[in-house]
This record gives C-alpha cells, structure tokens and sequence, in this order.
C-alpha cells in the first residue's frame, strides 16, 4: 500500500504546479477534496505573497469555509458569471482525461462550477490515474423522495448495458444516510470497469430523480499528476484546452 504521507507529497507537488496556472485577476473556481484543499492552501500563500486580487466561486461550504478563513475572496457563481480556471480534484483520472468524482459527494456542484469555466484542471496524485474507469464506485446523487424506485431504474439502466448485478450502495456515515450539500443522497455504484462512460452517462441522465452523476465527460482539458519525488506529470487534451 501506499504510503500517506507520500501521497500528501505527490498532492502537494500538483498543488503547486496548478498555482503557477493562476493569473492576477482571474476568476477561479475552486475544487473539493484532501488535493483541492491543498492547492487552496498553497493559493493563498501566494496570492498574500504577490498580492494578488482573485474573485473565487466554491464548490462546496467546506472549501468555501476554507477559502475565506485563509482570507481568499468567494463569491456566489452567479455573481461572477463566467470563470477563467477551476481547478479541483479526482478519483479516477482516464487516458482521454475523463474523470470519475463525488468522493466527497461535491460532483454536482464541480460539475456546475467546471462548466461554467474556460478551462478545468486537474490536480492529483499517480493513484488516481486508471486505464479503465470505474474501479472507484461511481456517485450518483439523487433527490431523497422515492429514491428506492431511482434505485430500480438505475438497476434497469445497467441492465440495458450489460452491467447487471453491479451493487448499488447507499452512501452513509456513522449509519446515516450522507446528505450532499444540496441535501439530497448519494448512491455509490460499484461497477468494476465502465466500458462505454458516456452511454452511461446519457442513461444514468436520463433516469427521473437523478440530480447528477459523478462522470466528468470532456470537460477536464489538464490533469496535474503529482509524483512523491516532487515532480509533475502533465497529461493534455489538447482539443479542450
Ligand atoms: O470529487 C471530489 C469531491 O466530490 C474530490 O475532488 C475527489 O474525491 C478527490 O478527492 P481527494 O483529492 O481527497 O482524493
């Protein structure tokens, strides 16, 4: 296994790098997650540093929270529109830069934030780049009300798909139910190896009282891959950028 605080080097390494990215005067949206919260960290610094005037949009209370005891200014998305960089966290990181995320069960509000960017970079340690996606369990957030029956048509979904069978777990804690930030639950799917993402993703999209699903399908153009030595690995795709 690989050791914490190894990864906590690799982490902080494409903190770091995701910095540099950062120009006086952006608009930035920022990530959710033990990386995400690092690179808000080493931000900081440099904006008292440098002195720089950044507006920022969360994408969840904890971040925000982070964000603005560390003196960084967080505004509400809407207030600033249109972003110029976010940079956020992942779980898995594939060849074409598509990502699974909602660990910390903050996907629908990256998703929104990621979007709303010209450009979204990843920051991560080795771990989390895979071949195949789906090792991760993915995360699928759905409204509390008749989330048996969404569970069903999930099940249905990956039937279609030829992924019967794969569990479908409720996400708690301290044997409650997680609630996301918008107070809704999240299903974590445990689906081994997704072969076809974003048929996936357009069935799972599909399904009444999904709110969204952890599948960050082209909208990554840069992930940040840190290494323990200290090194980055840049991976591009380039028709995103
Ligand atoms: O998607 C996320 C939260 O919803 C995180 O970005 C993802 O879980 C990665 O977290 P970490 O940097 O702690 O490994």
């Amino acid at each position: 296994m690989t050791d914490p605080a190894t990864i906590d080097l690799s982490k902080d390494a494409a903190a770091r790098a995701a910095v540099a990215l950062v120009e006086n005067g952006m608009k930035l949206g920022l990530g959710t997650g033990s990386t995400a919260k690092i690179f808000v960290d080493r931000l900081a610094e440099r904006v008292h540093d440098e002195g720089m005037d950044l507006r920022c949009a969360s994408t969840s209370k904890a971040t925000a929270d982070q964000a603005r005891k560390l003196g960084l200014v967080v505004e509400e998305l809407d207030d600033l529109g249109w972003l110029d960089l976010t940079i956020d966290g992942a779980d898995e990181v594939d060849p074409d830069l598509n990502l699974i995320k909602g660990g910390g069960a903050a996907h629908l509000r990256e998703k929104i934030v990621a979007t709303a960017s010209d450009r979204m970079v990843v920051v991560a340690d080795q771990g989390k780049v895979v071949e195949c996606l789906g090792k991760f369990k993915l995360p699928v957030e759905v409204i509390p009300f008749g989330w048996k029956s969404t569970r069903t048509h999930i099940e249905r979904a990956l039937a279609e798909l030829e992924m019967e069978g794969r569990p479908i777990i409720l996400r708690e804690r301290d044997g409650n139910p997680v609630l996301t930030d918008e107070s809704n639950l999240i299903l974590d799917l445990a689906l081994e190896e997704i072969r076809d993402p974003h048929g996936l993703a357009r069935q799972l999209s599909s399904i009444a009282g999904v709110v969204e699903h952890g599948l960050f399908l082209n909208i990554c153009s840069l992930a940040i891959i840190g290494r323990p030595d200290g090194s980055v690995v840049e991976l591009l795709r380039e028709d995103l950028e």
